[in-house]
């Protein structure tokens, strides 16, 4: 029996803007109650999305493969793969990119496709209900006061001191009421022009819930030339207004914390026996407004006969030392026992794996984000802990990184 394969139909009927055809297939995509995910990647203009035309597809259990010879999709990958919080991948069934307005990616064969292109060439009503986002079924996480913030900090250090772990990087969610009138799609645009530089991203699935975020961290990247990417990112301090980033002067504390992440990625190449990478940094760049302190390292995949590299990276990366700790499963096991929440999607990873085309793919690690309530959104946020962290300070990092994406509820 021969596979359909998706094919390019031009968009029924006149181009509207890109927004509307967003509006549009999300629509669409929600109505039906099928998974969705927009996104926009760092240094692009434009907006693609991606709609699989089946709930029960989309629940995969495992992490991506990425080959070229893998499904298209896009990756929607929790802290902890849970029945809570199931690991998806979106098959892209429909997929579309702002940069080719004129064109759908999908299997006309398939009557749902068919269906699409039909709701697509009708007219729609010039004051359109609210979209009916999916909404999680789990309850609200538990949001940690100030006083048991300061607690598991507390907890963590002595944990460091004790030899328990090198570093771990607690977290806390925190509730905010959705401001009057909050549109979610708005929200993801707003995200896009406040932060160029970030992987920003609107995921609805069932199951999961709509999550929100802008995200500064690569977990791995393949990009069109064949180069493997992935990066270590930690350290963290507010941008003043007007100062220069590669100003910024650093502790001894952060600079710590961040050649962990970086030894760790090193450690992940050794394991598979790799010696041809280049490693570029640390050095300081700009996330929103602040700054963190990142070294990339990068493989030549046409050079390097390695091609399950980024599959195999991915299973040992995540989940990073920038959001887990080291050792890693030492790291694991004091959150599971102390951080008294859950996670579910923050901190996991997302993005698109063979889109726009085969052997490209970029996942991101879920951070900035947040998700969406029926009448208020949960933030997430965590910080590195070494043996040197202040509880205050800790604190006020988590806040200032919820202002990231707290930005869009103001
Ligand atoms: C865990 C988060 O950030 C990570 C990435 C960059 C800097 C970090 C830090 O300074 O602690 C974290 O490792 C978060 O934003 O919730």
């Amino acid at each position: 029996m021969s596979v359909p394969q998706p094919r390019i139909v031009s968009w029924p009927g006149p181009i509207p803007a890109a927004s509307e055809q967003l509006f549009q297939l999300l629509t669409f995509g929600l109505q039906q109650q099928l998974p969705v995910a927009a996104w926009r990647l760092p240094g692009t203009e434009h907006v693609q999305l991606c709609l699989s035309l089946s709930a029960e597809a989309a629940l995969t259990g495992l992490p991506p493969a990425l080959s070229p010879e893998a499904p298209a999709g896009f990756a929607f990958f929790p802290f902890r793969d849970s029945d809570h919080n199931p690991a998806l991948f979106l098959p892209a069934d429909i997929y579309w990119h702002a940069e080719q307005p004129d064109q759908l990616h999908l299997d006309a064969t398939d009557s749902r496709a068919s269906q699409l292109l039909a709701f697509l060439a009708t007219e729609h009503a010039a004051d359109p209900a609210p979209l009916p986002w999916h909404l999680s079924t789990q309850p609200v996480p538990h949001t940690a006061t100030q006083a048991e913030y300061f607690q598991l900090v507390e907890t963590g250090v002595e944990a460091i001191r004790h030899g328990q772990v090198v570093k771990v990087v607690s977290s806390r969610a925190a509730r905010r009421p959705l401001p009057a009138h909050f549109d979610v799609l708005r929200a993801f645009s707003d995200l896009c022009a406040r932060y160029p530089r970030a992987f920003v991203s609107l995921v609805s699935a069932p199951g999961a819930g709509t999550w929100l975020g802008a995200s500064p961290e690569v977990l791995v990247e393949i990009d069109e030339q064949g180069i493997f990417r992935t990066m270590a990112l930690a350290g963290t301090q507010a941008l003043a207004p007007g100062a220069l980033p590669h100003h910024a002067i650093w502790r001894q504390k952060e600079i710590e914390e961040q050649a962990l992440v970086a030894r760790y990625i090193v450690s992940c190449f050794k394991q598979l026996r790799l010696r041809e990478y280049d490693e570029t940094g640390p050095r300081t760049v700009v996330a929103g407004q602040l700054l963190h302190l990142r070294t990339d390292f990068a493989v030549n995949l046409r050079q390097v006969p390695f091609p399950t590299l980024g599959t195999d990276m991915l299973r040992l990366l995540h989940p990073t030392s920038a959001v887990g700790g080291m050792p890693k499963q030492a790291a694991l096991s004091f959150l599971q026992q102390h951080e008294g929440y859950d996670r579910a999607y923050y901190s996991g990873f997302l993005g698109p794996v063979n889109l726009p085309q085969s052997g490209v793919s970029r996942l991101f690690v879920n951070l900035r984000c947040l998700q969406l309530r029926s009448q208020e959104a949960v933030l997430y946020a965590g910080t590195g802990l070494t043996a040197d962290s202040d509880p205050e300070r800790e604190w006020q990092e988590t806040e200032m990184k919820l202002s990231t994406i707290g930005a869009v509820l103001r």
